[in-house]
């Protein structure tokens, strides 16, 4: 698989910390100064003058390192006013409360105090990290409304907000701000960067979290190397927009695969069938067609009805064209083994989904089941049961809903004032992955893949608002089913497709349009194979 960065829940950030510190290897104090220190150089780098901040920390080790933060700043030359809680915090924190106050004073970490400080360049949110226990209440819900903006002064705050491991409030493992309402999360504080220690949390990824947490950079604080071994729960990775993605990032048997060599002969990178429906929606299954094409499939076939034959008498020249009018016409078809992955859905009309998906199903190939598919799968539990782990679902969110109408019920249950008061989406994944036993990729901003063995991927792009545009859908189906012709496990189909799906766009910009996608994928290819 791709080798983004492992992701780590706050339970086994913990567990990680104090197996470090218990075995001698560092110790927690070592930690802290290293995390604040990263934090106050990133934020030194970030800063244009003037060199002005007020530092808000909070009662524990995220207060700590706030304390670290104002100490390295103060170091450097800057103006630096601290804002914390009248408590006795853990030894480390004290200490560095301490250190702290050898150089300024602390005052009260209060709305009214806020309130009443001259504006500042930058605010530095240290009041919770990783150990929220509940929803923030009182005064200090007061402070981060205000800094994101609820009391007419969002200028004083917007784009100067730094947040130590994350904005306050938020839960790091599901993304969400317990407690906060609707009309509260209008004014949740923003950051314009966090800076975050060793490995990201799901919440840094997964909406409201990602939207809330600008910038996410992710600093060495010294832990020992994890990857793999922190707990026997499966794997679950990301990619966010700051990743460094590069080559190194393609498992060497994945960039094997997606790699040609002079001696290959077509077949030898797959045959990929396209299901086509009607002719007014020719173009999406072209446009699958055409991807899976770009992405390196040694052929594809799209099979229309053959009253629609008319309407792909069109480029690509490289397609080729078969008509499929019933289930004996695919199934004689499918005999060729050389066929290695079918799409169904985009264009493909609801009715024909659910006449052709027995044969496909029955088939066990690999195949990319989406738009009319799978609202052929929602509305027949006798098909959605055929369903293997060689097939690939790609739903939006209301799709997903019909199909899994047990775990969208799920959301929005419970008390909102607990932490992950409802299934995270990578929760609500995993459970659709074991249930339809196929390989389920939720679309979206934060689109979250999940395999039935659990092995998770979250793939974050919130920079490529563009890519919400018709056709992108078809699009992205027609990469997943290239790269599943081509023999990649279908887990790693779908998490490529996101990345190179998304990566067209960012390659692209603005006015991108779903045509405009398949043809960045030769450079994208190039970037990860050379
Ligand atoms: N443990 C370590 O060795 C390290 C921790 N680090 C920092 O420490 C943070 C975690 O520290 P902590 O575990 O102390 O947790 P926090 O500093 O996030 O907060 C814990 C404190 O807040 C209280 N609290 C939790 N939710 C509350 C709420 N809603 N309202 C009011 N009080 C609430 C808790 O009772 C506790 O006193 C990380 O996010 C990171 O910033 C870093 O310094 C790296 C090293
Ligand atoms: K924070």
């Amino acid at each position: 698989m791709l080798i983004g960065s492992e992701i780590l829940t706050s339970a086994q950030m913990r567990a990680i910390e104090s197996d470090a510190i218990g075995s001698g290897a560092v110790t927690g104090l070592a930690l802290m100064e290293q995390a604040g220190a990263a934090a106050a150089a990133l934020i030194q780098q970030a800063t244009p003058s003037p060199k002005d901040v007020i530092v808000l920390c909070g009662p524990g080790n995220n207060g700590g390192d706030g304390y670290v933060v104002a100490r390295h700043l103060h170091d450097a030359g800057w103006s630096v006013r601290v804002l914390g809680m009248d408590n006795t915090p853990g030894a480390d924190a004290a200490h560095m409360k301490d250190m702290w106050l050898k150089r300024g004073q602390i005052r009260p970490l209060s709305d009214a105090q806020l309130m009443c400080e001259p504006p500042a360049n930058i605010y530095v949110d240290a009041i919770f990290g990783t150990g929220l226990t509940r929803k923030v209440a009182g005064d200090l819900h007061r402070i981060l409304l205000r800094l994101g903006g609820r009391n007419d002064d969002a200028e004083r705050y917007s784009g100067r907000i730094y947040a130590i491991d994350c904005i306050s409030g938020l839960d790091l493992d599901s993304g969400q701000m317990p407690g906060w309402s609707s009309e509260h999360m209008q004014h949740a504080p923003r950051a314009n960067m966090t800076v975050a220690f060793h490995r990201p949390k799901p919440g840094h990824l997964l909406r409201p979290g990602c939207l809330l947490t600008g910038d996410l950079q992710i600093v060495d604080i010294g832990l020992p190397e994890t990857k793999g071994t922190v707990s026997p729960a499966p794997p679950l990775q990301a990619i966010w927009p700051q990743f460094p993605f590069s080559r190194s990032q393609v498992r060497p048997a994945i960039a094997q695969r997606l790699a040609k060599s002079p001696l290959d002969h077509k077949f030898r990178h797959g045959h990929a069938l396209v299901i086509a429906g009607g002719a007014e929606h020719a173009g999406a299954a072209r446009l699958a067609a055409r991807a899976a094409l770009r992405i390196g499939a040694g052929l594809v076939t799209i099979c229309p009805p053959s009253q629609a034959m008319p309407e792909h008498n069109t480029t690509p020249d490289a397609l080729m064209r078969h008509p499929v009018d019933d289930t004996q016409e695919l199934q004689d078809l499918l005999a060729d083994p050389r066929i290695t992955a079918i799409c169904i859905g985009p264009g493909c009309g609801i009715a024909r989904a659910t006449a052709l998906l027995p044969a496909i199903l029955a088939a066990g190939r690999p195949c990319l089941l989406d738009a009319d598919a799978l609202t052929a799968l929602s509305r027949d539990r006798s098909l959605f049961a055929r369903l293997h782990e060689k097939c690939v679902m790609t739903p939006h969110e209301g799709e997903f809903s019909r199909l899994f109408p047990n775990i969208a019920a799920k959301q929005g249950r419970g008390p909102t004032d607990q932490l992950t008061p409802t299934p995270s989406r990578i929760d609500m994944l995993r459970m659709a992955a074991h249930q339809s036993n196929a390989v389920t990729l939720l679309k979206g901003p934060d689109t979250v893949i999940a395999a039935p063995t659990g092995a998770c991927y979250i793939h974050t792009a919130l920079d490529v608002p563009w890519l919400a545009t018709a056709g992108s859908g078809d699009t992205l189906a027609g990469i997943a089913t290239g790269l599943l012709a081509r023999s990649l496990p279908a887990t790693d189909a779908a998490a490529l497709a996101a990345l190179i799906h998304a990566s067209a766009a960012r390659k692209f910009g603005p006015g991108l349009i779903a045509d405009d996608l398949p043809e960045q994928i030769p450079a994208i290819l190039q970037m990860l194979l050379t």
